[in-house]
């Protein structure tokens, strides 16, 4: 690698948007929500908070068992010979790399860092404005301005033909929208979309669930996740940026992201990293929201934390990753009782993790590192990991890419959010999604119950994508 990266990042009033002319006049205050009709935009949000990136200066990719190790190291070499000016001086300003890895060491998917040109992030208040570059150009805060400026304008003044893959739908030839409506808004009627199964019809899925328990109580292992995936093909291109603004708006608790064609809204966060801190939000035990009746939550309570089989399915995850994250902590704490975290579509079984982290050969340890040390979690593969893994393999006829991966952000310190990539999608070309949905199946699992479970995971997506669910 030759070229050496250059940041610079400055504060962004809100103002921008307005005074510069880019956007519409809005009633309410932008929000980065508002950046995601730039094409192609990666994005982290959460409750308004997070970071829109645009652009590649370059990537990293790899696969295999050491592609975790490769990515750091490649970060590393980057940020060796680069130059950074950060006023902002917050987790996520400066250097910023987002990522994308696949479930598994034997996937053929692509695993990838992008360092974008662009990046503004929204966090307590704050709003900030980054700009890399890899030819050694001097920034200025005037010049990042007048690029996003560009990038808005470009965006709200399409050239014809010009829209990528991912986001085939042409966009307004009016300044952006301040509201853009999610597709549910936008169209009274659903799209026209055929949805079939993936690698394995609903019949082969519920065999396998079958098997899956029968190795556990064979006593070959105590549990194992098994996923599987449907493919919603439509008439029309879809539009990414309606999909993720869909998902911002309606589940607002959990993480949005996209990067490339992974597009998704988790609830769960395999470890998000600020300096010396590090946390974890672990689900296991999920109940349908449909199925409640009047008193939802004593209903959810009662279900949930009182069933013996959903609480060892979280008392699992929650052991392993404890296990795991164990010697990066000097000080570890999660309560003794999970939680019941409400989303629109389900109830889950949570445990937040906080850890103090140690020095390790003298630093802390990244993000990244964390990643590799953790993933994969029980909560996405089962227990004991190397059985329950080889047990996906067998059964599920599926190579799970970036689902159930690790998927998030990093920056020049080691801060950084890493989600598990759930209730999402891959946008395969311009009208196809393939969705993927998993369950943990333990002993008394039942098959049918865990076939209705995946589609009430698959839900999110689906709203998404306009489609009735
Ligand atoms: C595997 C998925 O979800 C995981 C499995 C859960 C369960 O079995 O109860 C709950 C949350 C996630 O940890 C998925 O959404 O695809």
């Amino acid at each position: 690698m030759t070229a050496s990266l250059t940041a610079l990042t400055v504060p962004l009033d809100l103002s921008f948007f307005t005074i510069s002319g880019h956007l519409r006049q809005k009633s309410e205050q932008y929000g980065l929500s508002d950046l995601l009709c730039i094409d192609g935009a990666l994005c982290w949000i959460r409750r308004g908070e997070g970071l829109v990136a645009f652009g590649e200066l370059t990537r990293f990719s790899g696969t295999g068992p050491e592609r975790f190790a490769d990515a750091e190291q490649w970060w590393k070499a980057l940020l060796s010979s680069s130059h950074a000016q950060d006023s902002v001086r917050l987790p996520g300003t400066g250097p910023v790399a987002f990522g994308s890895f696949a479930f598994s060491k034997t996937s053929s998917f692509e695993s990838r860092l992008i360092i974008p040109a662009l990046v503004v992030g929204f966090r307590a208040g704050l709003v900030w404005l980054t700009q890399m570059t890899l030819d050694g150009g001097p920034l200025t805060a005037a010049g990042a301005h007048a690029a996003l400026g560009l990038l808005i304008d470009s965006a709200a003044r399409p050239q014809p033909g010009s829209p990528g893959p991912l986001s085939p739908e042409p966009l307004s030839p009016e300044p952006l929208s301040p509201e853009p409506l999610s597709p549910e808004e936008a169209n009274t009627e659903p799209p026209e979309a055929v949805v079939s199964s993936g690698a394995l019809s609903e019949q082969d899925w519920l065999a396998a669930v079958a098997a899956g328990v029968s190795a556990i109580e064979s006593g070959a292992l105590e549990k194992v996740v098994l996923a599987r995936d449907i493919v919603a093909t439509f008439a029309e291109p879809v539009s990414r940026p309606a999909i993720l603004q869909a998902l911002t708006e309606r589940y607002s608790e959990c993480w949005t992201y996209g990067v490339e064609g992974l597009v998704g809204a988790t609830p769960e966060i395999l470890i998000k990293v600020e300096g010396r801190t590090a946390q974890a939000r672990v689900l296991a035990g999920t109940l349908d929201r449909e199925d409640a009746p009047e008193d939802a939550a004593g209903f959810a309570r009662e279900v949930l934390a009182g069933s013996i089989k959903q609480r060892q399915e979280h008392d699992f995850a929650v052991r392993s990753l404890t296990r795991q994250l164990a010697p990066f902590a000097v000080d570890l704490f999660f309560p003794p009782e999970p939680f019941i975290l409400e989303l629109p579509n389900v109830w889950h079984l949570a445990s937040d993790v906080n850890a103090e982290l140690a020095d390790v050969d003298g630093h802390l340890p990244t993000s990244l590192a964390l990643v590799e040390a953790l993933h994969p979690t029980a909560a996405v593969c089962g227990t004991p990991r190397s059985e329950a893994g080889a047990l996906i393999r067998e059964l599920e006829g599926l190579d799970r890419g970036p689902y159930a991966g690790p998927v998030g952000w990093l920056d020049g310190s080691g801060n950084g959010e890493w989600g598990i990539a759930l209730r999402g999608a891959v946008l395969e070309n311009p009208t196809t999604a393939r969705l993927y949905a998993g369950c943990g199946i333990v002993a008394a699992s039942d098959p049918e119950a865990e076939l209705a479970e995946t589609w009430a995971k698959f839900r999110p997506m689906l709203q998404a994508l306009g489609l009735r669910a």
